[in-house]
């Protein structure tokens, strides 16, 4: 089974979800015309980007503002969204959640970043999650994490334990090591077996430079596709059939020696 995909890209203005809900609208619909994905990638926080003092401002109370723009989009344009996340206020406090949407408009899955990243503050900011990011996306079982998430090998593993094909990833990824970023992604792949569909963002913040280079991995390790420094849209169509064949040739999940592990 094939999959195309449109990761988009962009760079977020700090602290402005008006402007960033327009420009994303754009992107998307430039990303339909020229390619007709099946599915489009949007980055972590792409709604305010990391401006963490005017969350009281700026979240979205239960993620209403942003589930209606999306799932209006999802259905006229007949697209998946691996929506990226956005900052989402319920009752008091405030989760950074990605938002799976299907065509028919309808969210099939609200994933919050399990592991806080404290060199950006969030901690102070913001509540972890407490759930996985499994879900099931046209016939496939695929799973969904944030940008942080991808350097703790072993929550990854436990996405892909039930023949996960795809992992997703959104981030806001700084330029500094954007190289940590490449090798993990890629080390996630061949470990996992599976396709790896990762959309950073680009631009700069108050605080930061972000590194861009999304990418489409292969379960081989194989970079299929891989964006630069700059706002675009990466493209790319994956064949889910080739992690079958990969898990034939190394048979890694049942080679597994779980009576050795220690992983508490
Ligand atoms: O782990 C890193 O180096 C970057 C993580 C990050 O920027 C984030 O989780 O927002």
């Amino acid at each position: 089974m094939k999959q195309t995909y449109a990761l988009i890209q962009m760079d977020i203005a700090f602290g402005d979800p008006q402007t960033n809900f327009r420009h994303a609208e754009e992107l998307i619909r430039e990303a339909v015309e020229k390619r007709a994905p099946d599915t489009i990638l949007l980055p972590e926080l792409w709604t305010t980007g990391y401006d963490l003092t005017r969350l009281d401002e700026i979240a979205d109370e239960d993620a209403n503002v942003t589930i209606a723009f999306l799932s209006r989009l999802a259905k006229e344009l007949d697209i998946n969204m691996i929506a990226g996340s956005v900052a989402n206020r319920v009752d008091e406090a405030t989760s950074n959640t990605l938002l799976v949407v299907a065509r028919t408009g309808d969210i099939i899955k609200q994933y919050s970043k399990a592991h806080l990243f404290r060199l950006m503050d969030e901690e102070k900011y913001l509540i972890e999650g407490n759930s996985d990011g499994t879900f099931v996306l046209e016939n496939q079982k695929s799973a969904a994490v944030i940008c942080y998430d991808i350097r703790f090998p072993e929550w990854i593993r436990t996405h892909m334990l039930d023949d996960t094909k795809v992992l997703y990833v959104v981030a806001e990824w700084p330029k500094q090591r954007i190289d940590h970023w490449r090798a993990l992604l890629i080390s996630r792949a061949i470990e996992n077996q599976c396709f790896v569909v990762a959309c950073n963002r680009s631009g700069s913040d108050p605080n930061n430079e972000f590194g861009g280079n999304s990418m489409i991995i292969g379960p081989w390790g194989e970079v299929l596709a891989e964006a630069g420094l700059e706002e675009t849209i990466l493209t790319g169509t994956i064949d889910l059939e080739e992690v079958e064949k990969i898990r034939a040739t190394i048979p890694i999940y049942s080679d597994r020696r779980t009576d050795l592990y220690k992983l508490k």
